[in-house]
C-alpha cells in the first residue's frame, strides 16, 4: 500500500465495516481513477467522443464524465485550454446530477472552490437562470473565478463571503443549493496523501461545527419546494447521517430523496451514528456512499433534501405547540416579490456603477467597504475614477455593436473600468465581497473598450465578427498559448457582416474559441494574457 494511513482511522472503519474492512483496505493497492468531465458550454458530448484525444470509457453516474487511462496528461493539450472538459475526479461528479437542475433556475454553490462543482452547475444550465457560487476562503476563489471563467461561463456571480452575509442577502432565492461541505477529507487519503497527514488538524469535530452551521443557514436560502444537496468526501458518520440526521430533526419539512443505487453506490448507515438515529430515521438509509471498493472513484457521501414546498419551517422552535407554523415564520415567496420589483432576474439590460468590487452596505462606511479598497479591483476604481462610468460604458456598447454578434443578456454593471454583464442588478450585491459581478467583458483604457479574455473563450466563433481557427494538430496552437506572435495569412481570417481584415479577432483551436489575437497584415499580435499561458512545454 503506497498511502500511510492514520490508524485511528484505520481502527474506527474496521470497526464499522465489519467483514468489508478487507476489500475496503484492498483498494488503497490500486491506483485512483482519472476523470474528465466534457464542457457543453461549448461542446456537445458527442462531438467530443469523435475527437476526443484521449480513450474514453462513461461514469456511471455523469452523462458528460469519462475515465481516462491512467498516465494520461489532461491539462497538456490544447482543448484543456480552450476549456472544452474539466478534469474531475469522478466521484465528485455525482452531487451535481442529484441536484435535478433545470433551466433558468437560481443555484448557490455554496463551498464552491476551485469550481468543479460550479462548472457542472453552469453546464447544466447552459447560460439560462443564476449561478450563485461561493468560497470563504479569498485564496481558493481566486482558482474559482479562473474556472468560471475559463469554462465559459455567462451567469455566474462568484462571491468570497460567508454563508450567513449571503443570506441576509438572499432569503429564500434559490432553486437548488449544493453543499460541497468542508470535511475531514477521508475518502481522499488515496488520491491525496496530505490529506491523510493533515487528518488530525481537519478533525471531525471542527468539521462538524462547520458543516451544521453552513446547513442550518443553506435551508434559510433556499425557494419553497427547492433541493438541498449535501456531499462531503469523507467517511466520518457524525459528518455525514449523523449531520443530516440534525439537519432532519431541526426541518421537518424537507424530505430526503433516495440516491438510485444502480450506479453501484451504497446506503447510508444511520446505525454508525447511533441506533436511536437509525429508528428515527430509516429514510436515511436513502443517503448514498460512495466506496473506492465498490465503485470507480473515491469515497464521497451524498444526501439530496427536498424542501416539500409550502410554508417554511426553518426549526423545530418555529412551530407552535398545534403544530402549525408561527405567525413571524410563514415567508412570502420573497425571490418573486424581488423579481416582480424588477429586482431580480431579468433579461432587459439595466445599467449601474458598482463602488469598488465588494460593493458598499448602503449605509455609508462599513469595514468592508475599506477591505475592498485594498483590494486589486478597488485600486483599479480609484484610478480610473476621472472618467464617468457613462462614458466608460459608450465605448463598450460601441464594441459590441461594431464587433460582435452576441445577444447580451443581464444587467450592465460598471466597477471603475471594468464592464460586467450581470445576471442580477447590482444593488443586489451591496455590501457583499463580491469576486466577480458576472461575465466579466472587458476594460475601458482611457475611452477605449479592450475586450477581456473571459468574454472570448465564452464566445462561438460566429458570435465575433473575425475569427481565425488553428488547428490542435499543429504547433501553431501551443505557440498561440504560450503567447507567441504568429503568421497568419488574410486567406485564413473568417469575416462576417463585411468586416475589414484589421483588429480584434476571435482565435479558435479546432473550431473551439480560446482567446484574442489582434490581426494586421499578415501577423496576429497574441492577446493570450500572460498569467493563463501554457508554461508547461
Ligand atoms: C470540498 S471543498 C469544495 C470543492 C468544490 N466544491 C469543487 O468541486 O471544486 C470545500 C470548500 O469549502 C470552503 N469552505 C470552508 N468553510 C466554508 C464556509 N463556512 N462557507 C463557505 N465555504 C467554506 C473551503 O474553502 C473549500 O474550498
Amino acid at each position: 500500500m503506497g498511502v500511510q494511513l492514520p490508524t485511528a482511522f484505520v481502527t474506527r472503519m474496521e470497526q464499522l465495516l465489519g467483514d468489508e474492512f478487507e476489500a475496503f483496505m484492498a483498494a488503497y493497492d490500486h491506483t485512483p481513477h482519472a476523470g474528465i468531465r466534457v464542457n457543453t458550454l461549448k461542446i456537445p458530448v458527442e462531438d467530443f467522443k469523435e475527437r476526443s484525444p484521449f480513450e474514453l470509457r462513461p461514469i456511471p453516474w455523469c452523462p458528460t464524465g469519462f475515465y481516462i487511462p491512467h498516465g494520461t496528461k489532461p491539462g497538456l493539450h490544447p482543448y484543456y485550454h480552450a476549456g472544452l472538459y474539466y478534469v474531475q475526479e469522478p466521484s465528485a461528479m455525482s452531487p451535481v446530477e442529484l441536484l435535478n437542475i433545470a433551466q433558468d433556475e437560481a443555484v448557490l454553490d455554496l463551498c464552491a472552490a476551485p469550481g468543479g462543482k460550479s462548472t457542472q452547475i453552469a453546464a447544466k444550465l447552459q447560460g439560462s437562470g443564476i449561478l450563485v457560487t461561493n468560497d470563504i476562503s479569498a485564496d481558493r476563489t481566486k482558482a474559482l473565478a479562473k474556472n468560471v471563467e475559463l469554462y465559459g461561463v455567462r451567469n455566474a456571480v462568484v462571491l468570497n463571503e460567508s454563508p450567513d452575509r449571503i443570506a441576509d442577502a438572499f432569503p429564500h432565492f434559490f432553486d437548488k443549493i449544493l453543499i460541497d461541505a468542508p470535511c475531514s477529507g477521508e475518502g481522499m487519503f488515496r488520491k491525496d496523501e496530505d490529506m491523510a497527514k493533515q487528518w488530525e488538524t481537519h478533525s471531525v469535530e471542527k468539521c462538524v461545527v462547520m458543516q451544521r452551521d453552513i446547513l442550518r443557514v443553506a435551508a434559510s436560502m433556499l425557494s419553497d419546494g427547492g433541493r438541498i444537496v449535501y456531499s462531503t468526501c469523507t467517511f466520518a458518520p457524525e459528518e455525514n447521517e449523523g449531520m443530516i440526521a440534525e439537519f432532519l430533526e431541526a426541518h421537518a419539512d424537507f424530505n430526503v430523496i433516495p440516491v438510485p443505487s444502480e450506479a453501484g453506490f451504497g446506503p447510508g448507515h444511520p446505525e454508525w451514528v447511533s441506533e436511536e438515529i437509525a429508528a428515527a430515521h430509516p429514510e436515511l438509509l436513502g443517503t448514498a456512499r460512495l466506496w473506492p471498493h465498490l465503485v470507480e472513484g473515491e469515497g464521497h457521501f451524498i444526501a439530496v433534501l427536498q424542501h416539500q414546498g409550502g410554508a417554511r419551517v426553518d426549526s423545530a422552535a418555529d412551530l407552535t405547540e398545534s403544530g402549525d407554523l408561527a405567525p413571524s415564520k410563514q415567508h412570502l415567496p420573497v425571490r418573486e416579490a424581488l423579481l416582480s420589483n424588477g429586482q431580480g432576474r431579468r433579461t432587459e439590460e439595466s445599467v449601474r456603477t458598482g463602488k469598488g468590487m465588494s460593493g458598499k452596505s448602503g449605509k455609508g462606511k462599513n469595514t468592508r467597504g475599506i477591505d475592498s479598497n485594498k483590494s486589486r479591483i478597488g485600486k483599479e476604481h480609484v484610478k480610473s475614477a476621472a472618467r464617468s462610468p457613462h462614458d466608460v460604458l459608450a465605448s463598450y456598447r460601441q464594441f459590441v455593436q461594431e464587433q460582435l454578434e452576441v445577444s447580451l443578456e443581464g444587467h450592465t454593471v460598471v466597477y471603475g473600468d471594468r464592464i460586467y454583464q450581470s445576471p442580477l442588478a447590482s444593488h443586489r450585491l451591496d455590501g457583499l465581497k463580491v469576486v466577480r459581478p458576472g461575465w466579466f467583458m472587458g476594460t475601458d483604457k482611457n475611452g477605449r473598450f479592450v475586450p477581456s479574455h473571459p468574454l472570448a473563450v465564452a464566445l462561438r466563433p460566429s458570435e465575433a465578427i473575425r475569427s481565425i481557427n488553428l488547428s490542435s494538430s499543429d504547433a501553431e496552437a501551443i505557440r498561440y498559448l504560450k503567447g507567441e506572435t504568429l503568421s497568419v495569412s488574410v486567406e485564413r481570417m473568417e469575416l462576417r457582416h463585411g468586416a475589414q481584415p484589421k483588429g480584434y479577432t476571435l482565435v479558435c483551436i479546432d473550431g473551439y474559441s480560446a482567446g484574442w489575437g489582434k490581426w494586421q497584415d499578415g501577423m496576429l499580435k497574441n492577446e493570450y494574457p500572460t498569467g493563463w499561458r501554457w508554461t508547461s512545454v
